[in-house]
């Protein structure tokens, strides 16, 4: 576990409950069995990956922020500052991330949703086109930043993101996803480490 990570009773955890490759071993099993798959949602030829299920049970909402805790906590040498949350399930897990870690969050929104100066990016993703924008004072230059997102299919959003957080001057600490769809590869167009805890490729 990294030393300046908050440790587990600064952030309202027991101290007992210590960073461990076995519990997050079997917290992720539980977690891949409740996933549903939707064919052709939200178009032909798309296999809808559905992690809503996961949100609708306590005990795996908490294996899951549970989970992300535990790899973040063990994997990162530097605590981050910032969670930032791609719209929309990325809202699902950012905010309480961020609690667990002690860090802030701060929302990627589509355009068009944010009040003031925003920074704007476009991109493309696997079943469509759109534009993401952050607030432009939201990251403060030198800040490390951590990404996340419910799933990485191309690799756009994700992108997208990872170029509004370096317009601000962010430190790119890593994307953290919970499933990647491997076929498309989209970790390769990502500028800093990939991790994805259903598949747990580092
Ligand atoms: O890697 P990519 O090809 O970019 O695809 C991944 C993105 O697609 C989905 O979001 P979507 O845009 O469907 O929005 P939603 O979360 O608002 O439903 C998903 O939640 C990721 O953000
Ligand atoms: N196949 C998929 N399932 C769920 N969300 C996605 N976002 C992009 N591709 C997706």
């Amino acid at each position: 576990m990294s030393s300046t990570l908050p440790n587990a009773s600064q952030v309202g955890l027991p101290a007992s409950d210590a960073s461990s490759a076995a519990e997050l071993a079997s917290l992720t099993v539980r977690l891949r069995g409740a996933l549903r798959q939707f064919p052709d949602f939200p178009s032909p030829g798309i296999l809808f990956e559905d992690i809503l299920p996961i949100f609708a049970d306590p005990s795996l909402h908490e294996a899951l922020i549970r989970s992300l805790e535990l790899h973040i906590r063990a994997n990162y040498d530097q605590k981050p500052d910032v969670i930032v949350g791609l719209e929309a399930r990325g809202f699902l897990m950012g905010p309480s991330l961020a609690l667990r870690l002690g860090a802030s969050f701060v929302p990627v929104r589509k355009q068009g949703k944010l009040p003031g100066p925003c920074e704007t990016q476009g991109y493309e993703k696997e079943y469509g086109q759109d534009f993401f924008q952050m607030q432009a004072d939201s990251i403060k230059p030198g800040q490390k930043v951590l990404v996340i997102d419910d799933i990485i299919a191309t690799g756009g959003s994700a992108y997208a993101g990872g170029e509004l957080i370096k317009k601000m001057g962010g430190d790119l600490l890593g994307f953290i996803f919970l499933l990647e769809l491997e076929f498309l590869h989209g970790r390769d167009k990502l500028p800093a480490p990939v991790y994805t805890l259903l598949s747990g490729q580092a």
